[in-house]
């Protein structure tokens, strides 16, 4: 049994904000929160810490239904500021990118900014740090990223813009669960 399941890969938030609050902890990484949810009902980890909302752009997922409805525990609370990065293969100029990659909050967290970019196509991924490896399966050099800075510099790509946020005080709250 590990201590902890979270939403992976490295560099998502949830693992930003697993290493700022929870660092001692062994850790799972699971692809979605369904897989995190099933992993708690299994006995498979001991907690889960599970986005719940976003200051800017408010729930994430159900997620703090699902945990009433499903009668866990909400040990801890969390709060995370989320900066957001624009990161490609290349440093192209935002009006060259084509296409972006990126998890559906972090796209919501940054609608205005891209609102002058229409040309733009969004393509929803199942964690920020996940949408690099779409973006390398992809091998489309006008594709690009939202993401934390950590998870670029992690996988060598270019910063093309930082703190692309609509909010200037952009902050997730992860919930600790428990059975
Ligand atoms: O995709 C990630 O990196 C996550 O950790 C997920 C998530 C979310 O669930 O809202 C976490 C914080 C940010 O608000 C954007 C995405």
């Amino acid at each position: 049994m590990t201590d902890l399941g979270l939403l992976g890969p490295e560099y998502t938030f949830h693992d930003l904000a697993r290493r700022r609050f929870l660092p001692e902890l062994k850790h799972t990484y699971y692809s979605s929160f369904d897989e995190v949810f099933n992993a708690l009902k299994s006995g498979e980890i001991k907690h889960a810490l599970i986005a719940l909302r976003n200051s800017h752009s408010g729930d994430v997922n159900t997620n703090s239904k699902l945990i009433q409805n499903k009668g866990l525990k909400l040990l801890k609370e969390f709060d995370l500021e989320v900066n957001l990065c624009l990161g490609g293969f290349f440093k192209n100029n935002i009006s060259s990118i084509q296409k972006i990659h990126s998890h559906p909050m972090a796209i919501k967290e940054t609608r205005d900014y891209f609102s002058k970019y229409s040309h733009i196509k969004f393509i929803s991924s199942k964690s920020t740090a996940g949408a690099i490896e779409e973006l390398r399966n992809g091998r489309d050099k006008w594709a690009a990223v939202i993401s934390s800075k950590e998870a670029l510099i992690a996988n060598s790509l270019s910063i093309v813009a930082e703190n692309i946020q609509d909010s200037n005080q952009n902050v997730t709250t992860f919930g600790l669960v428990s059975h």
